[in-house]
């Protein structure tokens, strides 16, 4: 019915205004328009013309928004903290095959992070993160897919207009929350996290109006959460997870892995190792929650007693927080698996402080200082 009322709407402001867009792919109008009057939207004149424009404000941004819509175009929204990698340019990918024009939001948004956690050293890297989507961009063209349209990259008082936006617990503002599943593994740790990511992905939705919305399945609790928040709050727009990308040997690719350096990166492998050793237990037709976890658990620890009893200069210390078999919808945890419904594990580690540097190491960023949270998942198919 949405979509029928959508579709009207279209259909009669393309009549209205074909001149004003003819210059924009235009799919309802057939002529060449006398001039273009739009200010926002590109030209497309030459398929291998930059396209993405840049936008720190709403009103540009929704301005643009409205041109696609007359268009009958369709956005796919990325949303990202920059420092972008592969597994950024994999969701934009698929965006750009599923929808005419894609979206990414570049924001560092503070509510997610904890008073005690690394908002202030988080990557920045606003500069390569433009090169990427402009190569990207151009390589969309050649595949003739959707392209990169616009990069939104708000400020803080553009996002939070009645400031400060606040991080802490009790946290004084305009949230968002889902209880318990907000509260669970990765909430348990990170407590106001899934109230500042469920926040700011509703603005962000609200200014972008997006058709669909893509995340990947590195963060499967935060894809959890996006269905639900666009589920109970009926938002029109689809949820699409792309898969994790990963480095050769597994490791998953995130923002945060600068950090590491070549020592933490090394052991760090130890969390997605230790999730396989469980889905192989899975395939094997184990059900219960030992019988699948224990391999985990065993490896994890494994490795931390190899680590604690090697020398300080060689050896990668790390906490495990938690390894989890989770229901699929609600995230809590299974004591036994209905393997019509599935399953996911996951894990999340935290890599101490390199202890005693070696002369001409490599440290990462920040020089090994940093302790680096590290999560992943797999995810259990329901057994047909
Ligand atoms: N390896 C990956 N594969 C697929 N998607 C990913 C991967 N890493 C991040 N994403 C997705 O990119 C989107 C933006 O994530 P974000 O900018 O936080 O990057 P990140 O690498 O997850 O950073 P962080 O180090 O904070 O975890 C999210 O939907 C996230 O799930
Ligand atoms: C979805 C998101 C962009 C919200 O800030 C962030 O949590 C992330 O990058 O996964
Ligand atoms: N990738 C999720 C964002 C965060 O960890 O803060």
């Amino acid at each position: 019915m949405l979509q029928l009322l959508r579709h009207q709407l279209v259909r009669r402001a393309c009549r209205s205004s074909s001149a004003r867009f003819a210059r924009v792919i235009p799919r309802c109008s057939p002529k060449p328009a006398a001039r273009d009057l739009s200010t926002t939207v590109p030209l497309r004149s030459s398929a291998f013309a930059p396209q993405t424009q840049i936008f720190h404000d709403v009103a540009g941004l929704r301005q643009l928004r409205k041109d696609l819509l007359l268009n009958n175009r369709t956005v796919g929204l990325v949303p990202t903290m920059g420092a972008l990698h592969e597994g950024h340019l994999s969701l934009v990918r698929q965006a750009a095959s599923e929808n005419t024009d894609v979206f990414v939001s570049v924001y560092v948004n503070p509510t997610q992070f904890g008073l005690n956690e690394d908002l202030a050293s988080y990557p920045k890297t606003w500069e390569s993160d433009m090169r990427m989507l402009h190569a990207l961009d151009r390589e969309l063209a050649s595949l003739s897919h959707g392209r990169v349209s616009a990069v939104f990259a708000p400020n803080t008082k553009t996002m939070y207009p009645t400031l400060p936006p606040d991080s802490s617990i009790p946290g004084v503002g305009s949230f968002i929350e889902m209880r318990p599943l907000g509260q669970l593994l990765e909430g348990a740790s990170r407590p106001v996290f899934f109230r500042g990511v469920a926040t700011v992905c509703m603005k962000l939705f609200n200014i972008c109006a997006p058709d669909r919305v893509y995340f990947g399945q590195k963060d499967i609790q935060q894809t959890v959460v996006i269905r639900r928040l666009v589920k109970d709050f009926h938002l029109n727009m689809e949820v699409k997870i792309g898969p994790t990308q990963r480095e050769e040997d597994g490791l998953a690719l995130s923002s945060r892995n600068v950090y590491l350096g070549l020592r933490r990166r090394n052991v760090g492998i130890a969390l997605n190792q230790s999730l396989r050793k469980a889905e192989e237990q899975y395939k094997s037709g184990k059900r219960k929650r030992g019988d699948i976890l224990w391999p985990a658990m065993a490896h994890a620890d494994r490795i931390q007693l190899e680590q604690d009893s090697m020398d300080p200069a060689k050896r990668a210390r790390f906490e495990v927080d938690y390894i989890s078999l989770a229901d699929p919808v609600t995230m809590e945890e299974l004591e036994e698996m209905d393997e019509t419904r599935g399953a996911i594990l996951s894990g999340a580690i935290k890599m101490l402080p390199v202890e005693s540097p070696r002369d001409g190491e490599e440290l990462g960023v920040g020089g090994g200082l940093i302790p680096v949270r590290l999560i992943d998942n797999i995810v259990l198919d329901p057994v047909a």
